[in-house]
């Protein structure tokens, strides 16, 4: 799959501009702040229906000073293209249309256009707290299974209406009687969740070895392990053990929203132990076996986003990641082009981004 096209009109810093993209690599470039981030971010949104960017909601994404923002993106499947309209407003639910269709849940989105963002915030993923690499997981997951969208959207929620009746039944034990039927629903969410979870990460680990081994010239064994919080079989039982606690703060203990992964390099725990340059090979490996595991699962080339990663890695890291994505539409951000890859990849548009115009410099069909 490719992306043709992307037209935005009040978002972020633009007023109405229109980009269109080769095959192959296309770049952004241009200083700080001009709105390169911008473009990456709208395509990310027509994939997914959300930003990259966390805790970002419709509003924020909507022109200041304007009321609503369009998004309009056309994208080449198997020599069919298809067009993904998205509605931002700012007091009411975003509106998504699919070749002119409106859907009702974003599920119906999803599979549609894959994506893969890659920003130098992606580095640091393996020295950073474990809800940065459960929110890896889920992104990952929700892109290449509608139904782990739809069993995290559920946990989340009874999760929170479980977690407001631990304090109520703080102040008011008689409502204790009622956390049963909580439980159960947590349980059966959760369940699911950890399966999948557990199924994705030995996917990545059938990839992820050769990658990583490949980056350090063989001198490193990569493993990732699943650090669930509570083992699927004993959730139940482990909700009943700690209900006490849960009611003294108020908040559930032990789920999947207390997993975490960790990384073994020849056994040895990267997060803990790992120098800041093996963390961040670890991350690059994650971010190259991510691809070829959506690769797989599509069985189509997904979109690589990359925002300003390059400047971010030494040559043999950068040869590396372009090898892998010589085959796959990739749109970069940069601060200047001339940098890197000009020689080594076909470029196919180049626009330079100031102030919220992206004027095209170069033009080359591949
Ligand atoms: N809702 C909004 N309305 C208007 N302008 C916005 C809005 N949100 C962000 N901006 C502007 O967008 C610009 C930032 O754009 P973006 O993040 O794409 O930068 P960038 O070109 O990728 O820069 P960098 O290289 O620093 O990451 C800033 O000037 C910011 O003020």
């Amino acid at each position: 799959m490719y992306i043709e096209s992307i037209e935005l009109s009040n978002y972020r810093n633009y007023s109405n501009v229109k980009v269109e993209f080769g095959k192959n690599t296309n770049i952004l470039y241009g200083d700080n702040a001009q709105g390169k981030t911008n473009i990456l971010e709208s395509i990310y949104m027509a994939a997914t229906t959300k930003s990259h960017r966390k805790n970002t909601q419709d509003k924020d994404i909507i022109k200041i000073g304007e009321d609503e923002s369009h998004i309009r993106l056309f994208v080449n499947k198997k020599d069919i293209s298809h067009k993904i309209d998205m509605h931002l407003r700012k007091s009411k639910n975003k509106g998504v249309a699919i070749d002119g269709i409106p859907i009702r849940r974003a599920t119906e989105l999803y599979g549609l256009l894959n994506v893969i963002f890659f920003s130098p915030e992606d580095l640091t993923i393996i020295k950073n707290g474990p809800a940065e690499r459960r929110r890896f997981m889920d992104l990952e997951l929700c892109q290449i299974s509608r139904l782990y969208y739809q069993n995290l959207a559920s946990y989340n929620r009874i999760l929170n209406q479980r977690n407001n009746l631990l304090k109520q039944i703080y102040h008011n034990r008689s409502l204790i009687d009622t956390l049963d039927v909580w439980n159960m629903q947590l349980v059966d969410y959760g369940s699911r969740i950890i399966k999948e979870r557990r199924n994705f990460i030995d996917m990545m680990n059938e990839i992820i070895g050769e990658i990583h081994s490949h980056l350090t010239s063989g001198k490193e064994k990569l493993e990732i392990v699943y650090e669930c919080n509570v083992d699927e079989d004993k959730f139940d039982e482990t909700l009943q053990e700690k209900t006490e606690m849960d009611i003294r703060y108020s908040s559930t203990q032990s789920g999947p929203h207390r997993d975490d992964i960790s990384f073994l390099i020849n056994g040895i725990d990267a997060r803990k132990y790992g120098s800041q340059g093996q963390q961040r090979t670890v991350a690059l490996s994650l971010k190259m076996a991510e691809i070829k595991l959506v690769k797989r699962i599509i069985n189509d080339n997904p979109i690589l986003l990359l925002d300003d990663v390059m400047s971010e890695l030494d040559t043999s890291r950068r040869d590396a990641l372009i090898e892998e994505i010589k085959d796959i539409q990739t749109i970069i951000t940069c601060t200047g082009y001339d940098d890197f890859v000009k020689e080594q990849v076909i470029i196919n548009n180049v626009y330079r981004v100031v102030e919220g115009t992206a004027t095209r410099v170069r033009t080359e069909e591949a």
